[in-house]
């Protein structure tokens, strides 16, 4: 059932998670994606990953760059202290509202804001939209393409602070070369490779934490 991927991934979620449980929404789109159809999100292996950066960092402001069906937001969402905000942007209206769904059978929509809408266009309107100074953690995982120039851009807007962290999905594949080059050559960026897999397979991929040093 359901027309696309995100859609049949909701239905699942509201067949087997149980609503107001971010860990069986998290799991039950893991069991789904292992055995009956992949789908790009974080996934358990990277995840385990994010969810270590994410408890060591316990961000008050923190950015996801690419929703997609809501998956890792939930998983971030599940840890954030309280009084704490995960914006996360996407463009892709279909993805956008299978998200939100996605997100409130969770039982974490106080914690997530999803904002619909292209990267390059919002995160110049961070600050004054949201009252924000800077972000203390952001997720990328949206077009591999997008990692460098949205990264110059939060620079350029002020959203970067001396210790604010970058974590950034499928370094290795579908790779995001220019973004590798930039963060590890820089000396405004202390950069550091966690080796894992491709969602779901036994693909190499990893996840590149970069610091900024400001
Ligand atoms: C060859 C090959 C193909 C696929 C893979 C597997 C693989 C594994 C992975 O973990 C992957 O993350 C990906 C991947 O391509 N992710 C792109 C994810 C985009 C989502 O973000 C949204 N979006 C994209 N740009 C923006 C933007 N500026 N502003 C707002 N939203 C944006 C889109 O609307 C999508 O919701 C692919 C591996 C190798
Ligand atoms: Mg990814």
């Amino acid at each position: 059932y359901g027309s696309t991927r995100p859609e049949r991934i909701l239905a699942e979620v509201k067949r087997k998670a149980t609503r107001g449980d971010a860990r069986s929404v998290v799991d039950t789109i893991d069991q789904y994606c292992r055995h009956q159809e992949w789908a790009m999100n974080v996934g358990d292996e990277k995840g385990t990953i994010l969810d270590s950066i994410v408890c060591e960092v316990k961000p008050m402001a923190m950015l996801e760059l690419g929703t997609y069906c809501g998956y890792s937001a939930v998983r971030i969402a599940s840890l954030l202290p309280p009084n704490s905000r995960l914006i996360t942007m996407e463009f892709n209206p279909v993805f956008a509202a299978i998200a939100r769904q996605v997100i409130a059978w969770a039982g974490v929509e106080d914690k997530v804001v999803l904002i619909e809408g292209p990267s390059g266009d919002w995160i110049p309107k961070m600050k004054k939209e949201f009252g924000l100074t800077s972000f203390d953690l952001v997720f990328l995982d949206h077009w591999k393409d997008c990692y460098l120039p949205d990264t110059k851009l939060m620079e350029e807007c002020g959203l970067l602070r001396t210790g604010s962290i970058l974590v950034a999905d499928n370094v290795i594949c579908p790779g995001a070369p220019d973004y590798l080059e930039y963060v590890r050559g820089s000396p405004r960026y202390e950069s550091k490779y966690f080796r894992s897999h491709l969602e779901y397979t036994r693909v190499e991929d990893g996840i590149e934490k970069s610091v900024f040093l400001g």
